[in-house]
């Protein structure tokens, strides 16, 4: 295979710094230009490689096959729409998309011929947390989801939990839980409702990303759990991910529909 020009956007947080790692163990893949929030001076990247503030710039300047963004919700929707523009293949981690944008995105990409991916969740056990859940939803019609996370996230519920809660809704009949008459003395102690089931968001220091899908059925509960310790989880998926992008031509939501 020909070496993979990358543009990694969000170099110096937690998933860009994995990612690099990732990059530079990769013999087939090759880092071109680093998209940032801070200029190269501010940012302190110094390994050679330029560094844009400007995405439109970055774009125009570099012909690059593919974009990893690990940014923002909001910075990563404007990457994304900017990378369709200039064909380049969007790899998206960061979370945040609604379906509707998905579905516009996609209408994009299959205009271009060009591949994509959203992936709410890159590390296969996560993967397969949520693939367990929508088994398991075809048998338990009550569910409740829990995630935890470090508390520097800046979204709630995380994209990992929506995803699960819309593969579960695809086979699960829609049901309000909890008792008819039930009233929140605290708001939001009943956590998000999505087609009736709930989702609670922890945010606490010392976590990096754990959910539990809890199902209740008659005298006993089913609970499927996944954690990952370190971003170091996230980096087969997302070498995982870039390799599809080269080899599809229309955007891909979620690892689980190329990991079989
Ligand atoms: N799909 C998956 O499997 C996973 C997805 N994520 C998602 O990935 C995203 C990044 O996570 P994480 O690395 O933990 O977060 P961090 O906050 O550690 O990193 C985000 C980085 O993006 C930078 N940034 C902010 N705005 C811009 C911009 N306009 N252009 C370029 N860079 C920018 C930030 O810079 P600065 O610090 O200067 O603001 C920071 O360096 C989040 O949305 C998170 O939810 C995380 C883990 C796994
Ligand atoms: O922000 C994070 O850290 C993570 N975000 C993703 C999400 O919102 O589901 C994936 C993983 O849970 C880590």
């Amino acid at each position: 295979m020909a070496t993979v020009k990358v543009i990694l956007a969000g170099p110096r947080g937690q998933m860009g710094m994995a990612a690099r790692r990732m990059i530079a163990a990769t013999e087939a893949f090759e880092t071109i230009a680093y998209l940032d929030r801070k200029s190269a001076e501010e940012s302190g990247l110094q390994e050679g490689i330029p560094v844009y503030t400007d995405a439109t710039e970055c774009f125009s300047v570099h012909q690059a096959d593919v974009l990893i963004d690990l940014t923002t919700p909001e910075t990563a929707k404007e990457h994304l729409k900017l990378a369709i523009e200039h064909s380049i293949r969007p790899v998206i981690g960061t979370t945040g998309f609604t379906d509707d944008e998905i579905d516009q995105l996609r209408n994009l990409t299959e205009d271009k011929q060009l591949g994509a991916m959203i992936v709410p969740n890159f590390a296969l056990g996560a993967v397969l947390m949520m693939k367990f859940s929508q088994i398991a939803a075809k048998f338990y019609s009550d569910v409740e989801i829990i995630e935890r996370h470090h508390d520097n996230k800046l979204d709630a519920p995380s994209g990992t939990a929506l995803k699960t809660a819309t593969l579960i809704s695809d086979v699960r009949n829609e049901k309000v839980q909890g008792h008819p008459n039930e009233t929140e003395t605290l708001p939001g102690a009943r956590g998000g409702d999505v087609a009736g089931m709930r989702i609670h968001s922890v945010r606490l220091p010392g976590s990096v990303a754990h959910q539990e899908v809890i199902f209740g059925g008659h005298g006993e509960t089913l609970t499927i759990r996944h954690d990952s310790m370190n971003r170091d989880s996230f980096m087969p998926g997302v070498k995982l991910a870039v390799e599809t992008v080269m080899k599809s031509s229309t955007l891909i939501y979620g690892l689980e529909n190329i990991i079989d």
